[in-house]
């Protein structure tokens, strides 16, 4: 029995916040672009068969990373949101295999991911009926902050989690989930939340706190400690 799962990756945003002189994911991570670090992490890995990427129209960068010729990876047009981007993935991945698999949505600006955080993912969710996705639980005091910056309140942090990537479903109950919230105007800024507006109720799976998103300029300095670290083994 085939118990491979698949990846797709959001690749088609313009890393705004990023300031940069390219989008994000293009950017030079420990002498090579911040998606072939995230690419090869999920690629690598025995258990994924395969990665579907959102690009976005005209990407001029995708081109010119000459990737490994073998990499079983599969592109197609990202759209204007993130989950217009997956859904569009989604749904070149059913044109591609009859079967329902699990699939690892994981974004392209997250090159840190490990190999432990996926098993974990595979080991706890296999066998659920609904999938999950990874996070870290919040560990500082969490304040409200009002336009003036003058703080509002204090919010309970109990329970309040980091959503991180990958999100864990499968692949015909999550196109729908999409297609659903965006029908209804729903805006979903990850794959969990439009199977929860379905009623589903995703898991929780703890991962590492160094799974960051690379999203503000500071976050590149970060995530080059992060992937020195794990490359030395330093990495707890
Ligand atoms: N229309 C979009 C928007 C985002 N993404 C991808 O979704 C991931 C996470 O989104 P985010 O960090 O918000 O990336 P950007 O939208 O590029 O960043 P910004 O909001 O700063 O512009 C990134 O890998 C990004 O490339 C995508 O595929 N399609
Ligand atoms: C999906 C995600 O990585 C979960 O934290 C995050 O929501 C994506 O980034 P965005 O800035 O919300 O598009």
């Amino acid at each position: 029995m085939n118990n491979k799962v698949w990846a797709v990756v959001p690749a088609a945003g313009i890393g705004s916040r990023m300031q940069a002189d390219r989008p994000k994911q293009y950017l030079i991570l420990n002498n090579q672009p911040v998606i072939v670090h995230s690419l090869q992490r999920l690629i690598s890995h025995p258990l994924i068969e395969g990665v579907v990427v959102a690009l976005s129209a005209n990407d001029p960068y995708w081109p010119s990373l000459n990737l490994p010729s073998h990499w079983p990876i599969h592109t197609t047009l990202g759209g204007e949101h993130r989950a217009d981007s997956v859904s569009n993935a989604l749904e070149f991945l059913k044109n591609l295999t009859q079967r329902d698999p699990w699939v690892l949505v994981h974004d392209a600006a997250r090159p840190c991911i490990r190999h432990s955080d996926i098993d974990s993912m595979l080991q706890q969710l296999s066998d659920d009926p609904v999938g999950g996705i990874l996070g870290v639980p919040l560990s500082e005091t969490i304040k409200r902050v009002n336009a003036d910056n003058t703080i509002e309140a204090t919010v309970d942090r109990t329970g309040l989690w980091r959503a991180s990537t990958p999100q864990m479903f499968r692949l015909r109950g999550l196109a729908e989930a999409l297609t659903q919230a965006k029908q209804c105007n729903i805006n979903v800024t990850d794959e969990a939340s439009a199977m929860e507006f379905m009623g589903l109720v995703p898991k929780m799976v703890a991962g590492h706190a160094d799974n960051i998103k690379i999203t503000l300029p500071q976050d590149l300095a970060l995530a080059a400690l992060f992937l020195q670290q794990q490359n030395n083994g330093e990495a707890a």
